[in-house]
């Protein structure tokens, strides 16, 4: 088997990208964040408080003929956003870009932070880490590409995000039309769960390329790339104005500055980011100042390559054993 779906920017910066899946007999469609930096598939649903709802689909699991209840489980996860939710579980039909898996557990909310109250047009997440980090419990839940898996014409699935525009998630098999040249692979860390793997190095602008192992997490639920501090000072320096604001809790800029380029490295593939992907938002629609796209990793405790730097590639999540990773030009 295989599927092919859209992955939609929520807004005009790319904050986040969601993705229209089926749940459920008759089909309930939702727009859901697909996310490789966690493994829970949970959805707002007809048990989440109205008032925590704000233009949401919502999953109503009594309305499917095909839901059951998985009594006694239950859920809670709190993101690196400091956004969370918890809730109840059910079984049901659950189907990607035409690829279906039966009896997924999908973790309906009873209870969702405000930030995700705000953020209208997300219906819920599919995790899409590695099964260890599900916080079902009594028994943790497999995630829908684990439970997809043996059905799939090959173990991958693979993102291909866009800067400003729609782009993909395919399920089971690497589309050669969507990259050029070579997928360049690098092993996977999968404890505790993340996709762990290491850039081979980095550059800013056209500075010399900085070997240097940079292990982090590919995450396409993050917007933002957040690595070490000196590599984002050593960015930063090279941007008239700009300045570590404990404010807004970032590197901002005037707006009007020229943003150099950044490259990182995976093995010896080389990945340029353009500046406009740097030059990631206003801090306020009216404002001349602007948030950096690539900020210090310091207070997260682990490096998040995130949407600016993926939207730059076609990336092959590989759940071979080992699993790896593989990022191509496109
Ligand atoms: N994996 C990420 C997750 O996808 C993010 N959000 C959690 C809930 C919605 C989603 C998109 O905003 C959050 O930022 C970092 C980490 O947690």
């Amino acid at each position: 088997d295989t599927g092919s779906a859209a992955a939609i920017p929520i807004n005009e910066v790319d904050i986040a990208y969601v993705t229209p899946v089926t749940i459920g007999t008759p089909p309930q469609t939702l727009m859901l964040d697909l996310d490789t930096g966690s493994s829970d598939l949970w959805v707002f649903s007809s048990l989440t408080p109205s008032n925590q709802v704000r233009g949401q689909e919502i999953y109503s699991p009594t309305k499917s003929s095909t839901s059951k209840l998985l009594s006694g489980h239950t859920w809670s996860i709190r993101y690196g956003d400091g956004s969370g939710s918890r809730g109840t579980v059910y079984t049901d039909n659950f189907t990607i870009g035409g690829l279906e898996v039966k009896s997924q557990a999908v973790q309906a909310a009873l209870e969702v932070s405000s930030m995700l109250t705000q953020e209208q047009s997300l219906d819920g997440l599919v995790g899409l880490g590695f099964s260890a980090l599900n916080t079902v419990r009594p028994s943790s839940q497999l995630t829908f590409f684990d439970n997809a898996r043996p059905n799939l014409d090959e173990e991958v699935f693979t993102a291909d995000l866009k800067y400003h525009a729609t782009g993909s998630y395919d399920f089971g098999f690497i589309d050669s039309k969507k990259y050029a040249g070579n997928i360049t692979y690098t092993a996977v860390q999968q404890s505790p769960g993340y996709w762990t793997h290491s850039l081979s190095g980095y550059s800013v602008g056209s500075g010399a390329f900085q070997a240097s192992q940079i292990s982090g997490i590919s995450d396409t639920g993050t917007t933002l790339l957040y690595l070490p501090t000196a590599i984002v000072t050593a960015y930063y320096r090279q941007v008239q104005g700009a300045q570590n604001s404990q404010y807004y809790g970032g590197y901002v800029f005037p707006c009007s500055s020229t943003l150099p380029t950044f490259t990182f490295g995976i093995e010896g593939a080389r990945f340029t980011i353009p500046a406009s992907y740097i030059n990631y938002t206003r801090i306020s629609p009216t404002s001349t100042t602007c948030y950096g796209g690539l900020q210090s990793s310091s207070g997260l405790g682990i490096n998040i390559f995130g949407d600016v730097a993926l939207k730059r590639a076609f990336v092959v999540f590989s759940g071979t054993n080992p699993p790896r990773i593989g990022f191509a030009i496109k």
